[in-house]
């Protein structure tokens, strides 16, 4: 990475309208808008099968879609001269040619793009594959692979990225790398999509997400606002119940129970403590419990997954 910084125009951007995808009856992507910009990492979120990877094949130019339009930086990817110095992509880290090696591999890919050669020993420093750079790539480990396929993808100094499920099968150091990495390049202006099927992993990394669902958007929106949107709770235990939810409650709080607990929000754990030591009430529990947006998450798709528990013999895909 050169940090060199982007400014936020129409420039690296991903604009993509009315996209609708069918493979005979199947229709993986179904009437598909949504804009992203530079400067943010944007989270692609959806079950198996809800159309991620078929979109973003669609904004690669690997797929042509069935009707609308894919566009990076206002055209089509086929009609980009040198696309990898627009977009850069990790798709499926297992695609490299296992006879070369990390250095062969990339000064092909940096020709045929009519990038130089210095910039190869470049995006290997940055994925620390320096020193492994002349082994033959079947030797490699899946985190190796990945960080192969991330400095491909780096190799033009793209504007835009694209990372599908970036983080299946690294160990925990290749996940918070990898995070750290699409948390970087965001901030430098760069536009960063990641697909996943995790909410809890887009809460870490991503600042946008877009939910689908059998190929349709069924939400946008801030990591902020699903958050505030989702708001925590405290859960009290007290020797005094009654008298706890009353001075809770004179205090602005909503206090409704859950088996023996009071569950209180609308006021900070750290009020809660204050105000019933103010009253003399004991307490003997106080938790904080931050709201869990993969519940939010998997309410949300519930109805849009294609294999729920019950039917998922019936996928020959898993
Ligand atoms: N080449 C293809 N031929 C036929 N059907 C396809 C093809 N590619 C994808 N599909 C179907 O399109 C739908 C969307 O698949 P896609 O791989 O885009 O979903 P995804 O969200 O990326 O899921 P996953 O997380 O499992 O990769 C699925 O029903 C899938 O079976």
């Amino acid at each position: 990475m050169r940090g060199r910084a982007f400014p936020a125009t129409v420039e690296h951007m991903i604009d993509v309208h009315e996209l609708t995808k069918r493979y005979g009856p199947v229709t993986a992507v179904s009437d598909l808008s949504f804009t992203i910009r530079g400067g943010a990492v944007t989270g692609f979120l959806g079950p198996n099968g809800a159309g991620k990877s078929t979109t973003m094949r669609m904004i690669l130019g690997l797929d042509a879609p069935t009707s609308g339009s894919a566009l990076v930086n206002g055209r089509p990817y086929r009609n980009t001269p040198r696309p990898l110095t627009e977009i850069g992509a990790l798709l499926d880290a297992s695609a490299v040619h296992g006879g070369y090696n990390a250095v062969t591999h990339l000064t092909a890919l940096a020709r045929s793009n009519r990038i130089g050669r210095r910039r190869v020993a470049e995006v290997l420093d940055t994925v620390g594959l320096t020193d492994v750079a002349h082994r033959r790539v079947k030797g490699y480990s899946l985190g190796m692979r990945q960080r192969l396929g991330v400095a491909a993808a780096l190799l033009g100094d793209p504007g835009v990225l694209l990372f599908d499920e970036p983080v299946n099968g690294l160990d925990p150091e290749g996940i918070r790398w990898i995070r750290g990495l699409m948390r970087r390049l965001a901030a430098e202006g760069r536009t960063v999509l990641v697909s996943s099927h995790l909410m809890t992993e887009m809460a870490l990394t991503a600042d946008r997400i877009l939910v689908l669902g059998r190929g349709r958007l069924l939400l946008e929106s801030s990591i902020a606002e699903m958050t505030a949107r989702h708001r925590t709770d405290v859960l009290v235990r007290t020797d005094d119940p009654t008298r706890a939810t009353t001075v809770f409650a004179d205090a602005g709080g909503q206090v409704t129970t859950e088996d023996d607990a009071l569950i209180v929000v609308g006021l900070p754990h750290t009020e809660l403590g204050r105000i019933a030591a103010g009253n003399g009430v004991v307490l003997t529990e106080l938790t904080p419990r931050s709201a869990s947006l993969e519940d939010a998450y998997l309410r949300l798709t519930a109805d849009h997954t294609d294999y729920t528990e019950g039917n998922a013999d019936v996928d020959s895909r898993r």
